[in-house]
């Protein structure tokens, strides 16, 4: 399949170890959703080369702690630079392996990128404190120093955000860093770290492990006591087994995980403003986002208007390959996907929730499916209760704002939220009221560098981006000083 890539070399099948491009025993197909073609075999490796892979960032990791902090900006710099030099072709390599319509994909590399400027500049400021004694000849110092050798494990809807997200400040803060991106799109994360060494990273510094044994890769990140921070994007349930896994070590852990959005609109909202910002917050990835609004609660006075402007505007929404760009919703990554969005319509249809828009497969291909919109959501409907991961809206009305806090929190999960209104003392009793990480006020897109993306509850441990996304990547140690 040609992607006409300005440089063709960025489609890369082969895994990075110490700065050598390993093409290993197996492969492993990685195909287009959009169409079903295979774009690359790529390096199926194995635990044991993922060892070499820990060795080698270990190996490394001195020598690049002991660079200035201004040393790593630079490099960091130059490839934020060459990413955005080279975004179309990794933006196309994205779109061929994820699925995602190309203006969303261009905006992912520029969104990748903004992490590994951001902490180019942040690892500069990792500050200390001289703190006064607690007895007249003793002086109190506190530093902070690259934790080590960090592993990384990243889910297949934004595979190359993902890893920047992580990789930025790990290499901003000293360490060295392992990734294993997902098996069905490695390639994002190969052209990364293509750039990355053409930036200057040194041997070792940026390691990649791609291969389709998710337990055996992950288990060994997760037991090899070289690995001193782990940090991991996915679900709440695989989490759970890397929390359990990374006991054995007391490895540092940070967990993105799954969510299950409430979208809130109260009566005084801004209609059209509520209904733009469902549409981001909803169909952005065609629903395939952790922070995906999954359950939209919409108050009396605005409920049936609000229904039928959501519907008008997502029957116009155009469905097909990501690579046209006039279409803005592209297929779902996998089969298992497909079926997980087919059970949920069957099972809200099948409780008696009325169909106002799409409902059902699209006739581009078998991973397509139409952007939905569904009413009168019954209570007990799976749709509101598990993470949908895909293109179908529940609109519930409800009446007041106690209750819809109420039902806003009742999950286990607490990533984002959303809410919708004019009235001042609302924002600030409900932002206040809902028990999550994130929370949008009057907007659907809520995900910048700047700012502490993470969850509470099931949804994971940690923070990412934002002055406080370097601190998981480091370790504090004071030094009690007799003088
Ligand atoms: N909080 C966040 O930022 C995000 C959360 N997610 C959540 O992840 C789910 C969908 O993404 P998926 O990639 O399907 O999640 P997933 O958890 O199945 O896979 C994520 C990564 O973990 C790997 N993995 C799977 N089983 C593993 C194991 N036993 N040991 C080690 N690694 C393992 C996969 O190969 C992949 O690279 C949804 O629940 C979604 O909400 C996805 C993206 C972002
Ligand atoms: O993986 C995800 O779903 C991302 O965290 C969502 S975002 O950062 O692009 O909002």
């Amino acid at each position: 399949m040609s992607l006409d890539l300005a440089r063709p070399e960025l489609l890369e099948p082969r895994a990075l170890i110490a700065g050598a491009w390993i093409a290993g025993q197996n492969r492993s197909d990685v195909t287009n959703p959009a169409t079903g073609e295979v774009i690359a075999h790529a390096a199926d490796l194995t635990a044991a080369e993922m060892r070499q892979a820990i060795d080698a960032a270990h190996d490394a990791g001195p020598a690049w702690a002991a660079r200035t902090a201004r040393e790593r900006a630079d490099i960091l710099m130059r490839w934020h630079d060459l990413m955005l030099d080279n975004q179309e072709d990794l933006a196309r390599i994205l779109t061929a392996e994820m699925g995602k319509p190309i203006a969303e994909a261009r905006g992912e590399i520029a969104y990748g990128a903004s992490f590994i400027r951001w902490f180019a500049e942040e690892g500069r400021r990792v500050y200390g404190d001289i703190i006064p004694g607690h007895q007249p000849d003793k002086r109190i110092m506190v530093l902070k120093q690259p934790i080590g050798v960090v592993g990384s494990i990243t889910p297949w809807n934004f595979p190359n955000a993902m890893i920047a997200r992580k990789v930025a400040p790990a290499l901003a803060a000293g360490c060295t860093f392992v990734g294993r991106p997902a098996e069905s799109t490695p390639l994002s994360a190969t052209a990364m770290a293509r750039l990355g060494h053409e930036a200057g990273l040194p041997d070792g510094v940026l390691n990649i492990v791609t291969g389709s044994d998710s337990a055996g890769l992950g288990a060994e990140l997760c037991r090899n006591p070289k690995v001193r921070k782990l940090t991991f994007t996915g679900s709440t349930e695989v989490g759970r087994i890397l929390m359990r896994q990374c006991a054995q070590n007391i490895t540092k852990l940070s967990l993105e995980l799954g969510g299950n959005a409430p979208f809130i609109v109260f009566d005084d909202a801004d209609l059209e403003a509520a209904v733009q910002g469902a549409i981001m917050a909803k169909y952005r990835n065609g629903g395939q986002t952790c922070v995906c609004a999954n359950r939209i609660y919409v108050q009396d006075g605005l409920h049936d208007a609000f229904v039928e402007r959501l519907g008008e505007a997502v029957a116009a929404m155009k469905v097909g390959p990501g690579l046209d760009e006039t279409n803005q919703i592209g297929p779902l990554i996998d089969q298992p996907a497909m079926d997980k969005v087919q059970a949920h319509l069957d099972d809200a249809v099948g409780r008696g929730a009325r169909l106002v828009a799409g409902g059902r497969r699209s006739d581009q291909g078998p991973l397509y499916f139409e952007p939905t919109v569904l009413a009168d959501i019954q209570p007990g409907t799976r749709l509101l209760a598990e993470e949908t991961f895909g293109p179908i809206a529940p609109v519930v009305r409800f009446h007041s704002e106690t209750e819809v806090i109420a039902m806003a929190n009742a999950t286990e999960f607490g990533l984002a939220a959303y809410f919708y209104t004019r009235d001042l003392g609302r924002s600030w009793r409900v932002a206040e009221a809902l028990e999550y990480g994130i929370v949008g006020l009057n907007t659907g897109l809520i995900s910048t560098a700047e700012a502490p993306f993470g969850g509470v509850k099931a949804s994971g441990l940690g923070r990412e981006g934002s002055r406080y996304g370097i601190d998981d990547f480091l370790e504090i140690k004071y030094l009690c000083a007799a003088v």
